[in-house]
C-alpha cells in the first residue's frame, strides 16, 4: 500500500508540495504587542500538525495570519502558493473554533450549508452536500434538529461538518475540543483522524493545550515559546496512520508525550 504523505513526512522525507510556507514571519499588533517573531515553517500537503505552547504565545495569531484574517508585519508567507487572503477567497481554507457558533434557530442542515447559501449555491446541491458532511460526522439522522437539542460533542461535530462543506484544502482548528469531557474528546479525535484519512490531501493545523492530544493526532508537533512567540522545536511523531486507541497505551506514545512536555518546559 502506498505510504500517505503524513507518514513520509513524519519519517523525515522532504516536503514535495508545500501548502503553507512561513519565512521569518513576525506580527506586532498596533498597540506594540509582539505576538510572533521569526516564525519559519513549511507544511506539506496532507499533513496533520498540532501547535502547542503557553497561553498568549501567538498560536491564534499564526492561524489568523494563515487564514488571511490579519497580515504579518514582518517576513513572507504563502498559502496554497498564493497570499493567504487570495487562498481564503477561493474557499480553500476553513476554520473551526472551540466555540461552535451555530445559529440556534436554524436546523442542522441549514447550519452546515450556511457557507454555500452565502455563496448562492442552488438548494438541491446545498442539501446534497449538507447530507454528505452530516453523514461524515455521524449525524445523518439529525438534519432537521435544532442545535439546542444536541450535546457539546454533537455541536462540535456540526461545526466540523460546516467547515468540511467547502471541501477545504486546509483546515485550521483552534482548540476545538478544549471544552469537551475527556471521553467525548477522545471519540472526536478518532473521528477527526478518520475524516482526515479519507480526505487524503486535506491538511489540518490544530491548536491544543493538551500534549496527549497533540501526540495522538499529529504527524509533527510545533512547540512554541512564551511571548514573543517563536517556533522553538518541531517534533515529528513517527507512528504510522491510521492510529487506533491502542496507540494511547503504547510505550512509544508516552515517550513522545515526554519529549513534547520537556520541549514545552525549555
Ligand atoms: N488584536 C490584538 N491586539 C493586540 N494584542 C493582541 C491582539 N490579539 C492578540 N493579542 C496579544 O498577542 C499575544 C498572542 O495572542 P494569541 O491569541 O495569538 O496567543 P495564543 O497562543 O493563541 O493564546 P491562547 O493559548 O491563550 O489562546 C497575546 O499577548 C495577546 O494578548
Amino acid at each position: 500500500m502506498a505510504m500517505r504523505m503524513a507518514d513520509m513526512l513524519s519519517a523525515g522525507a522532504e516536503i514535495v508540495r508545500p501548502l503553507v510556507e512561513l519565512n521569518n514571519v513576525g506580527k506586532v499588533y498596533p498597540n506594540g504587542t509582539v505576538a510572533v517573531q521569526n516564525a519559519t515553517l513549511t507544511v506539506g500537503e496532507g499533513e496533520f500538525l498540532c501547535f502547542v505552547g503557553p497561553s498568549g504565545c501567538g498560536k491564534s495569531t499564526i492561524f489568523n495570519m494563515i487564514a488571511g484574517l490579519t497580515a504579518p508585519t514582518e517576513g513572507h508567507m504563502t498559502v496554497l502558493g498564493t497570499t493567504p487572503k487570495e487562498a481564503r477567497k477561493h474557499n480553500e481554507i476553513a476554520f473551526v473554533f472551540q466555540d461552535h457558533t451555530l445559529l440556534p434557530w436554524s436546523k442542522l442542515i441549514d447550519n452546515v450549508t450556511l457557507p454555500l447559501s452565502l455563496r448562492g449555491v442552488p438548494k438541491k446541491e446545498r442539501i446534497e452536500e449538507g447530507e454528505r458532511v452530516l453523514e461524515l460526522v455521524g449525524l445523518k439522522d439529525y438534519t432537521r434538529v435544532l442545535p439546542r437539542q444536541l450535546s457539546g460533542g454533537m455541536k462540535m461535530r456540526v461545526s466540523i461538518a460546516r467547515a468540511l462543506i467547502s471541501r477545504p484544502k486546509l483546515l485550521l482548528m483552534d482548540e476545538p475540543f478544549g471544552a469537551l469531557d475527556e471521553i467525548t474528546r477522545q471519540t472526536l479525535q478518532n473521528e477527526l483522524l478518520g475524516i482526515w484519512e479519507r480526505e487524503k490531501s486535506m491538511t489540518v493545523l490544530f491548536i491544543t493545550h493538551n500534549v496527549f492530544e497533540a501526540v495522538y493526532l499529529s504527524s509533527r508537533v510545533v512547540v512554541m515559546t512564551p511571548r514573543p512567540g517563536k517556533i522553538d522545536e518541531i517534533i515529528p511523531v513517527r507512528a504510522p496512520f491510521p492510529r487506533g486507541e491502542d496507540f494511547r497505551s503504547k510505550h512509544e506514545f508516552s515517550e513522545y508525550v515526554g519529549t513534547v512536555s520537556a520541549a514545552l518546559k525549555h
